[in-house]
């Protein structure tokens, strides 16, 4: 049986990838996808010090291979993230790009988690308490240019108002999702809580964990008195996100699962603040 842990004998072992390649073709990303990694995350928490929230992130990690090589070398992807252990956290994300460029020898590294988060949220009347999930995504390059991109997927309820308008009784409303992608200026910080409490508001009513009879007339009285289309939806979404000078770029969409079709409706806006000359 070849034993592959050994340096010695693995300085034997021919290195295929590391053989040439003449078909003159660059690859942009290669590398590894699904890889599930236990993380935690630093939150704003309550009191002094810190808190952390303890995750489990699907990550795909790439870097981009010149023409001349053959194959990257598969194996240091999850030797650069094993170095960091417990330790994985939005802090050291960036610093993992750069250790992925250096280990592989790459002009381009790119790391990309998704993970479900949870606040803490209390029903509206009767106040009770219930974790929420939802999915974040973290999407870092580092080289030939350096990015950091959040991106959050919010849950709620919209009601339509033309149903509203129309309708002798009643008015549909269904849950819609509203993602929300932003770049923050440098030297800023924009907690994960701080961005879904701004988005939710955007929506006719949020959605909760715990619901006692007395919330779950508040949250249906709500909406109905707070009716939206999707346009409606993203364009508070564009107001709320334009107004905070951390965020220098975004792209923001909702998509509400409509309860009268079998097919949803969907909004996009994009804004690039840095392009704004005045
Ligand atoms: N490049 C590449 N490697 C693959 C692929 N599928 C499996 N592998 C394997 O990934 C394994 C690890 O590759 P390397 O990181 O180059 O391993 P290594 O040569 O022992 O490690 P280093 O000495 O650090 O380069 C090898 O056994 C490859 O055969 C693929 O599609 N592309």
């Amino acid at each position: 049986m070849i034993q592959t842990n050994n340096s010695e004998e693995t300085t034997q072992l021919p290195d295929i990838q590391s053989t040439g390649d003449v078909r003159k073709v660059a690859i942009n990303k290669v590398g590894v996808t699904n890889v599930r990694y236990p993380i935690s995350l630093r939150t704003p928490g309550e009191g002094e010090g810190n808190t952390f929230l303890h995750t489990v992130a699907t990550i795909n990690m790439f870097v981009s291979l010149p023409h001349h090589e053959k194959g990257t070398h598969m194996s240091r992807f999850l030797e650069v993230l094993n170095e960091y252990h417990e330790e994985l956290c939005s802090d050291t994300l960036v610093e993992i790009c750069a250790s992925m460029r250096e280990k592989l020898k790459s002009q381009d590294a790119f790391l990309d988690l998704t993970f479900p988060y949870f606040i803490d949220k209390k029903a509206p009347v009767t106040g009770q308490s219930g974790k929420l999930d939802f999915d974040v995504r973290f999407e870092i390059a580092a080289g030939t240019i350096d990015d950091f991109i959040m991106t959050l997927k919010v849950p709620a309820t919209s009601l339509c108002p033309c149903s509203k308008e129309i309708s002798e009784y009643g008015a549909h409303n269904q849950r819609c999702e509203m993602t929300v992608k932003v770049r923050i200026a440098d030297g800023v910080h924009l907690w994960i809580e701080e961005l879904f409490a701004m988005i939710e508001k955007c929506a006719s009513t949020q959605v909760f964990s715990v619901l006692k009879r007395p919330d779950e007339k508040w949250v249906t009285e709500r909406a109905y008195e707070n009716p939206k289309f999707v346009e409606d939806i993203v364009r508070d979404m564009a107001v709320t996100l334009n107004a905070d000078d951390r965020i220098e770029w975004y792209q923001c969409f909702s998509e509400n699962f409509e309860s009268i079709h079998n097919h949803n409706a969907y909004a996009f806006i994009e804004n690039d603040k840095r392009e704004k000359t005045d």
